[in-house]
């Protein structure tokens, strides 16, 4: 696609000294002082942060099947408004991303919609239903070349089948992404076991079903010599789990939600289900190990857990609601607020952990690359002075259950490109 040149002056690139980008032909033409482009349209970028475009292990889509509730032109839309040009779109669709067919679908699905490139996540069993070993190998010849595997939303808790896959996808380099939740231990779980789940009668989800499939997949991971990932880590004590393994030198990398960084379980006490989600929300010494964990290095990488539902899968009582809530219109703004703002993560720790780290993980070879001369032109401009109050509403999100409605947080996505072609420009889509 042919994009108009732009010129962004005066721009910080990832809080460094304000600098000019040249942004043609879809690549970085120039960085540093840029006198004239007659041909380019001209962005001031005075007081704006450029990071290199975002890019989201853990996306749902849910195209094909509930394109009530998100499909792969509304979701990625929404992904270009928080300033990401890459997301991996899990497999739990309807039918399930198990076959080369439906990956090519939801592949091809992001490249016609044009605002984000589109990495469908396969599914590691047959229909998510943890018996047999989906078509891995199909799945990563096929013309979406998938790396990354998962059965999210529920979790691989067979090990014989977990240990077949991660077996399997060392043919590819590839990477098995584990929803880690023992599912006897979490019958009927509503919300984080605790003092708090007793008072309020909801069955308690235990740290421990997610902290014991860790370890056992560590343990799994390194035992084989393959990759492992760990989905939406949520407990201090995971957080330990996972520093012990990379200590040992084993190939595991592991990622955090925005909502887990910022939110706690007191929020069930509303009997709010907007709050309801999987993991569950914790403690604050949960929070607080997390946003370390992060700073450190132990958790690589921030990921949305983008989770639309309709609303009446969400304005219903407690125990019949879905689990799931809305994240990529707000993580950069999470972010900022968690770690950013008390000095946690500079802009170049963001960089590395919601770009840079996720590109790997997920073997995306043309994204995740710093802003330098000829790299590919994926950019987001970000204004971190200014505060927004989240309006439902205001989301390209087919689904409205955000948790964040009527909270103040900082920033704003001020454009993104992808390729050198704006998909937001002024805070709105092109
Ligand atoms: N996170 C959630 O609460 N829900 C996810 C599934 C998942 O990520 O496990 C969904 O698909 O709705
Ligand atoms: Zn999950
Ligand atoms: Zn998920």
């Amino acid at each position: 696609m042919n994009s108009p040149t732009h010129l962004i002056t005066n721009v910080s690139v990832l809080g460094g000294e304000p600098t000019d980008l040249l942004l043609r032909d879809g690549v970085v033409a120039a960085v540093g002082q840029i006198s004239i482009a007659e041909d380019a349209e001209v962005v001031d970028g005075t007081g704006l942060v450029a990071l290199p475009g975002l890019v989201d292990l853990h996306t749902h889509l849910r195209e094909p099947g509930r394109e009530d509730a998100e499909t792969v032109l509304s979701g990625t839309r929404a992904a270009a408004r928080g300033g990401f040009t890459a997301v991996h779109a899990m497999a739990n669709t309807e039918p399930v991303a198990d076959t080369a067919g439906v990956v090519e679908q939801v592949w091809r699905l992001g490249r016609e919609g044009g605002y984000c490139d589109v990495h469908p996540v396969g599914a590691v069993t047959v229909g998510l239903a943890g018996e047999r070993l989906a078509e891995l190998g199909a799945m990563a010849d096929s013309a979406a070349r998938v790396r990354v595997f998962s059965d999210d939303g529920h979790c691989v808790s067979d090990a014989v089948l977990m240990r077949r896959a991660l077996e399997y996808v060392k043919a590819f380099d590839g990477v098995v992404a584990q929803h880690a939740q023992e599912p006897r231990l979490t019958e009927g779980a509503q919300m984080n076991e605790g003092e708090l789940s007793g008072r309020l009668g909801l069955a308690g989800w235990p740290a421990v079903a997610e902290e014991a499939i860790i370890a056992r997949d560590c343990l799994l991971a390194a035992h084989v010599g393959s990759r492992l990932h760990v989905c939406h880590v949520s407990t201090a004590g995971s957080v330990e789990i996972v520093r012990q393994a990379k200590e040992k030198g084993w190939n595991v990398t592991a990622e955090a939600c925005p909502h887990h960084l910022l939110l706690t379980d007191e929020l069930a006490a509303t009997y709010d289900p907007i709050y309801k989600v999987n993991p569950p929300l914790r403690g604050a010494a949960d929070v607080e190990a997390l946003r370390a964990g992060l700073a450190d290095g132990t958790i690589d990488i921030v990921a949305t857990d983008h989770a639309p539902h309709p609303h009446e899968d969400k304005d219903c009582e407690w125990a019949a609601a879905a689990f799931g809530m809305l994240g990529l219109e707000t993580a950069l703004s999470i972010v900022q607020e968690t770690m950013v703002d008390p000095g946690l993560l500079t802009w170049e720790g963001v960089a590395e952990r919601m770009s840079y780290a996720p590109a790997r993980i997920g073997r995306v070879a043309d994204q995740g690359q710093p802003i330098v001369e000829g790299a590919p032109a994926n950019v987001v401009l970000y204004d971190p002075s200014v505060r927004r109050t989240v309006e439902a509403s205001e989301t390209a999100s087919l689904s409205r259950n955000t948790p964040y409605a009527g909270r103040e947080l900082p920033g704003r996505v001020v454009a993104t490109f992808l390729r050198g072609r704006p998909t937001v420009l002024d805070g709105k889509l092109c």
